[in-house]
C-alpha cells in the first residue's frame, strides 16, 4: 500500500502544507515570540524532513524530538496550537479528512518528547 506520503501528494503536497502551517503559527502572538531567533528558511526544511520522515518519505537526519524542544520550556497549550494550526493547513489545502487525522495522531505522538517529559 502507498505511504501516507504518497497518499497525500508526495513532497509537493508536503512542502505547501509546511509553508502554510508556518505562516498561520507565526500570526499567533503566544507562539510566534518562541520562534523570534528560529532561522525561518531552516525550520521550515526541517519540518518538511521530519514530515516526510514520519509519513514513509524519505529519512530525517535532524535533532531528535526531545533535543530540539529542550531549552524551550513549551506547555501543553503551546502543543495543542501546534496541532490545530497544522489541521487547520492541512484542512485549508483540501488534505482529505481521513488522512488529517491520521496525520495529526502521528503528530500527536510526539508530545511528551516535544515537552520533555
Ligand atoms: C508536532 C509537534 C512538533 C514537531 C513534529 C516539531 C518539529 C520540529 C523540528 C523537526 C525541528 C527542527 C529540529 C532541528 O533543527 O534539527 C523543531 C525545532 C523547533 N521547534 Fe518544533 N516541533 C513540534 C512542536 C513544537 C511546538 C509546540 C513548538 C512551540 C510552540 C515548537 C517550536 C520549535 C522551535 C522554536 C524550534 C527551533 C529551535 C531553534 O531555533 O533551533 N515546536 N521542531
Amino acid at each position: 500500500m502507498a505511504s501516507l506520503y504518497e497518499q497525500i501528494g508526495g513532497e509537493k503536497a508536503i512542502d505547501a502544507v509546511v509553508e502554510l502551517f508556518y505562516s498561520k503559527l507565526l500570526q499567533n502572538e503566544s507562539v510566534a515570540l518562541i520562534f523570534a531567533n528560529t532561522d525561518m528558511n531552516k525550520q521550515r526544511r526541517m519540518q518538511k524532513s521530519f514530515l516526510n520522515h514520519v509519513l514513509g518519505g524519505k529519512p530525517y537526519n535532524g535533532k531528535s524530538m526531545k533535543a530540539a524542544h529542550a531549552k524551550l520550556k513549551l506547555t501543553d497549550a503551546h502543543f495543542d496550537t501546534v496541532i490545530r494550526t497544522l489541521g487547520d493547513a492541512m484542512k485549508d489545502l483540501k488534505v482529505n479528512s481521513e488522512h488529517i487525522d491520521s496525520i495529526l495522531a502521528i503528530a500527536e505522538t510526539t508530545r511528551n518528547d516535544v515537552l520533555g517529559r
